[in-house]
C-alpha cells in the first residue's frame, strides 16, 4: 500500500511524473464524447430529448430579445421626434413582447437546470450501479495492484463529476446555436468584426487550455497521495481504527502525515492556481480591448449617420453577448476537453477485462463430484511479488474427504483455499477436478459449489439474519433455512440474545447497529456456511476466537452437516485437525507430508513435532 511505502521514502516530485498533455492528446480525448453522450441518452431519452428541445429554444432567445430592443429604440427615437403625434400602440406590443421573451427565458433556464439535475442525478446513479457490476466481475488480484486501484479510485470520483461534464457539453451546444443566431445579424452588418471577435478571444482560450492541462496533470499525478489521504483520513477518524488509534496514541502520527501530503498537495495547487488566475486577468483585457474597438467603430458609423440608434445597440449588444458566449464556448471547450481526459479515466475502467472468465463452452459441473480434485505439480506467484507463495503441490483431495491443512503462517494455505475456488488460477501447474481442468468449468458455477468462510471473513453491517443469508443470498427470505444455518453454527442463541433478533443490524456503523464479539461474529459468519449448502466446504480458520466448548460443539456438528461431503479445514488448533480423514502438511508453500493424524504422529515427522510442541502447552 502506497501508505507503509511512502512513510519511509521522501515524496517529492509528483507533477513531474506525467508530463502534460499535448493539443492532439486533449483533442483526441474528445472521441470519448459520444459514447459519454449515448450513456446520458440511454440514462432517460425523454429527459434528454426534452433538455436538447428546451436548449434549442432557448438560444433563440437572445436574438430576438435585441433585435425587439433595438425596434423600441428606433420607435422611441422616431416618437420624440414627432411629440406631436404620439401613437404608443407599437411601442407597448414591443414592450409586451420583449417581456414576453423575458419571461419564457426564465421559464426554459430553470426547466433545464431542473433538467440537468435530475438526468444527471440518474446518470451518477446508473454509473455507480455500473462501477460495482464492473469491479465485481474483475478478478480478485486486479484488486491486489494498486495502478488497478488508482484507475478504480478516478473512475469513482468521475460517477459524480461527470454530471458537471454533462451540463458543459449541453451548455456548449446551446451557446454555439445561440452564436450562430447572432452572427447573422453581425456578419450583415459587417463580417470584420467577427474575425475582431476571434482574434481578440483566442488568447484566452490557449491560457485556459494550457492551466486545464496543467491542473489535468496534476490531479492525475497525484491519485495515489489523495488515495493517501482519504486512507489517512477513515484511518484517523473511523469506528473501525479508533480503538487502535486511541491505545496506540497513533492520532499525531496520522495527522503529521496527512499535514505533510496535503500541504504538499495545497502548496502545488497554490502556485498553480496564482499563475492561472494572473494570465487569466492579461488574456481577459485583451479580450475587453476587441469589444471596445469594435463599439468605438459602431459608434463612429452611428454619428457618421450610417446606423441608426437601434442599430447601435442591438450591434453592440451582439457584439458583447458575442463576445462573452465566444470567451465561454472557448473555455468550456477546454473543459470540455479536460473532462473528456477524466472520462478516459472512468472508460479505461470499464476496459478492464477479467482473466477468470467461463470458456466458450464450459463443461458441466459434476454433480456430485465423484473423484475429487487433483492438485498437479501446481505453483503460484501472487502478482508483484518475487517469492512463489506455493510451488511444485502434488496431492488429492478426494470426493467425501475431509482435508486439514496445516502449516505455520505464511505457509500458503490460504492461497491453496484460494485457488479451489478460482480467486486466482494457477501461475504453473493445473488443479483438476474429476479429471477436468478447473478452468474448462463455468468458474460461477465452481463458487456456486464451493462454500468457503475466510478468517477475515466480512462483518456486513446489515441485519443478523442477512448476515446468514449471505451464504445463499437467494434464499434470503427463507427463514426457517436461515434459523437451520445459526442453530448448526450455534449462531442462534447469540441472535436470540438481541433485541431485535434476526432482524437486528449488526455492526456499530449504523445508528441500530449492535456490535458483536470476536467469537459472536464468528459464529454468525459459520452459519454462513450451513446455508451455502455447497459440495465442496472450506473453513478456513473458523473458529479461532471460539471458546474451547464452542470449538468442540461446531465441530461436532460439522462433522455431521459434511458427512459425504468434501470438507478443507485449515486451523492451529490440533484438537480440531485431527478430526479430519487426511492432514496435509506445507512448509514455504511446498508438500511436506500426508496423512490421517495416526499416521503422521507414526511417522514422527514435521506433524509429530508441530502436535507435541502444542501439546506440550497444555501440560
Ligand atoms: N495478496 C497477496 N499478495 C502478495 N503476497 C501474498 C498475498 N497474500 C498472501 N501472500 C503471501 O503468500 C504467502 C502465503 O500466504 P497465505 O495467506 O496463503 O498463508 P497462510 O498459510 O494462510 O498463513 P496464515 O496461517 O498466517 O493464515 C505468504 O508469504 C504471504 O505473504
Amino acid at each position: 500500500m502506497a501508505f507503509w511505502s511512502n512513510l519511509f521514502s521522501n515524496p517529492t516530485r509528483r507533477t513531474s511524473d506525467k508530463p502534460p498533455l499535448t493539443i492532439k492528446e486533449r483533442f483526441s480525448a474528445l472521441k470519448n464524447l459520444p459514447a459519454f453522450l449515448k450513456l446520458i441518452w440511454q440514462t432517460s431519452p425523454r429527459m434528454a430529448f426534452a433538455n436538447i428541445v428546451l436548449r434549442i429554444v432557448r438560444a433563440a432567445i437572445p436574438l430576438s430579445t435585441l433585435y425587439i430592443g433595438k425596434l423600441i429604440i428606433d420607435e422611441v427615437v422616431r416618437l420624440a421626434r414627432t411629440p406631436d403625434n404620439l401613437e404608443l400602440n407599437y411601442l407597448f406590443l414591443l414592450i409586451g413582447l420583449e417581456f414576453g421573451l423575458a419571461i419564457i427565458s426564465d421559464l426554459l433556464n430553470r426547466a433545464t437546470t431542473l433538467l440537468d439535475s435530475l438526468l444527471g442525478d440518474l446518470f451518477a446513479n446508473q454509473s455507480s450501479i455500473r462501477l460495482m457490476e464492473h469491479a465485481a466481475s474483475l478478478d480478485l488480484d486486479q484488486f491486489e495492484d494498486a495502478t488497478f486501484y488508482d484507475k478504480l479510485e478516478r473512475a469513482r470520483r468521475q460517477t459524480l463529476s461527470r454530471t458537471v461534464l454533462m451540463t458543459q457539453v449541453l451548455g456548449q451546444a446551446q451557446d454555439i446555436i445561440t452564436m450562430a443566431f447572432l452572427s447573422v445579424g453581425l456578419i450583415a452588418f459587417n463580417p470584420w468584426l467577427i474575425l475582431l471577435l476571434v482574434v481578440a478571444v483566442i488568447p484566452a482560450f490557449l491560457g485556459e487550455s494550457h492551466f486545464n492541462e496543467r491542473s489535468y496533470s496534476l490531479v492525475h499525478g497525484w491519485t495515489p497521495e489523495r488515495r493517501e489521504l482519504d486512507y489517512l483520513r477513515m484511518t484517523g477518524a473511523s469506528d473501525d481504527t479508533a480503538k487502535e488509534v486511541k491505545i496506540f496514541g497513533l492520532s499525531g502520527f496520522l495527522t503529521d502525515r496527512f499535514r505533510q501530503l496535503s500541504d504538499e498537495f495545497y502548496n502545488v495547487n497554490k502556485r498553480l492556481v496564482l499563475k492561472r488566475a494572473a494570465w487569466g486577468s492579461l488574456f481577459a483585457s485583451i479580450g475587453s480591448a476587441g469589444y471596445y474597438g469594435a463599439y468605438v467603430f459602431i459608434i463612429y458609423k452611428t454619428v457618421t449617420g450610417h446606423l441608426s440608434l437601434g442599430d447601435l445597440t442591438f450591434l453592440s449588444g451582439s457584439f458583447m453577448r458575442m463576445r462573452g458566449l465566444l470567451e465561454s464556448i472557448l473555455n468550456r471547450f477546454s473543459g470540455i476537453a479536460e473532462g473528456s481526459l477524466y472520462l478516459q479515466d472512468f472508460f479505461e475502467f470499464f476496459e478492464l477485462q477479467p482473466r477468470i472468465t467461463p470458456p466458450v463452452a464450459p463443461k458441466p459441473f459434476p454433480r456430485p463430484i465423484r473423484q475429487g480434485f487433483t492438485f498437479e505439480n501446481v505453483g503460484f506467484k501472487y502478482r508483484n511479488a518475487e517469492k512463489w507463495a506455493i510451488r511444485n503441490l502434488n496431492f488429492e483431495l478426494k470426493a467425501g474427504e475431509k482435508l486439514a491443512l496445516v502449516g505455520e503462517n505464511g505457509a500458503g494455505k490460504t492461497t491453496l483455499v484460494k485457488l479451489l475456488a478460482r480467486l486466482y488460477d494457477p501461475t504453473e501447474g493445473r488443479i483438476l477436478l474429476d479429471g477436468t481442468d478447473l478452468r474448462e468449468y463455468d468458474p460461477a458455477e465452481l463458487r456456486r459449489e464451493i462454500g468457503v468462510i475466510f478468517q477475515d471473513f466480512v462483518r456486513f453491517q446489515l441485519s443478523a439474519g442477512n448476515n446468514i443469508a449471505i451464504g445463499r443470498i437467494e434464499e434470503k427470505e427463507n427463514q426457517p433455512r436461515i434459523e437451520t444455518s445459526a442453530q448448526l453454527s450455534l449462531a442462534d442463541s447469540v441472535i436470540k440474545k438481541l433485541p431485535e433478533g434476526y432482524n437486528q443490524i449488526i455492526g456499530r456503523r449504523f445508528s441500530k447497529g449492535l456490535d458483536l464479539s470476536g467469537g459472536e461474529w464468528q459464529k454468525i459468519a459459520l452459519g454462513r456456511a450451513y446455508m451455502r449448502d455447497a459440495q465442496l466446504l472450506i473453513l478456513d480458520e473458523p473458529t479461532a476466537a471460539l471458546d474451547a466448548r464452542a470449538e468442540h460443539e461446531v465441530f461436532q456438528r460439522f462433522a455431521e452437516l459434511t458427512k459425504g461431503k468434501t470438507a478443507v479445514l485449515i486451523s492451529h488448533r490440533f484438537s480440531t485437525v485431527r478430526m479430519a480423514d487426511r492432514i496435509l502438511v506445507i512448509e514455504n508453500g511446498q508438500f511436506v507430508e500426508m496423512g490421517s493424524h495416526t499416521e503422521l504422529l507414526q511417522k514422527g515427522g514435521r506433524y509429530a513435532e508441530l502436535f507435541h510442541l502444542q501439546a506440550a502447552g497444555y501440560r
